[in-house]
């Protein structure tokens, strides 16, 4: 039986009552908050910040999954693993020294993940398997929430899939595979199928009158493919 992880992005969340919103979720039963930082430089947004971070922190008990979606990435790193992150994930475009953002990371006691765009090559995972806890394949082009999802991620997550399978034979460890943007409840399936095992929803979860009901939906779905 495999374990699957569901992450509502509060991108799509009410700001007005974010705390509301974020132990909402955690009660509809969502594994991780997934917490989305544009920098309107990197990516054409701006959204929060560490300081935002720090003030969801003592709501939940849950990981809370920093995406940054900014460039530069380093000095970001410290103040997030202070403001309460668990997992702190960058684009390889983001930062000039991959290898260093990684230990930076780790050295600041989150886990760390690496983030593919549609269009980035899965090659830069080559060298550093060793410094990731998660990989992250983006099925739409970073910087909004509420678009479609691009079915080309389907190849990239078998891809990535069989590159930590082989790693977990050779090694004993796992790596998290991580699909962030468009995921609904009738994509799920097909979508863990392809490898993935935590799940990043936006609009799917935020935008529905029932969270509860539509995680509930979720792992339904994911039952058919455990
Ligand atoms: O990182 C991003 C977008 O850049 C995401 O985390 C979105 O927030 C996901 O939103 P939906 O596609 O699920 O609405
Ligand atoms: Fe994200």
């Amino acid at each position: 039986m495999r374990t699957f992880r569901i992450a509502p992005s509060i991108l799509s969340a009410n700001f007005a009552c974010l705390g509301q919103e974020v132990t909402d979720v955690i009660a509809a039963g969502a594994d991780i908050i997934h917490f989305d930082v544009m920098d309107n430089h990197y990516v054409p947004n701006l959204t929060i910040g560490p300081l935002v971070c720090e003030a969801i922190r003592p709501l939940t008990q849950a990981p809370i999954d920093v995406h940054l979606m900014v460039k530069p990435v380093d000095s970001l790193v410290p103040m997030f693993a202070k403001a309460g992150a668990n997992l702190i994930t960058f684009h390889p475009e983001g930062s000039e020294h991959v290898d260093r953002t990684l230990a930076l990371i780790r050295d600041c006691g989150c886990k760390a993940g690496l983030v593919f765009n549609p269009a980035t090559p899965l090659h830069h995972l080559d060298h550093v398997m060793d410094k990731l806890d998660m990989i992250l394949i983006m099925s739409v082009n970073p910087g909004f929430g509420g678009q479609s999802f691009i079915p080309q991620a389907l190849n990239k997550l078998r891809e990535a899939r069989r590159r930590i399978d082989a790693y977990r034979e050779a090694t004993g460890r796992d790596i998290w595979l991580e699909v962030d943007g468009g995921v609904k409840v009738d994509n799920i399936a097909e979508i863990a199928a392809a490898g993935a095992d935590t799940f990043v929803a936006g609009s799917a979860i935020y935008g529905a009158d029932d969270y509860a009901a539509t995680i509930a939906a979720m792992r339904a779905e994911l039952a058919k493919v455990a």
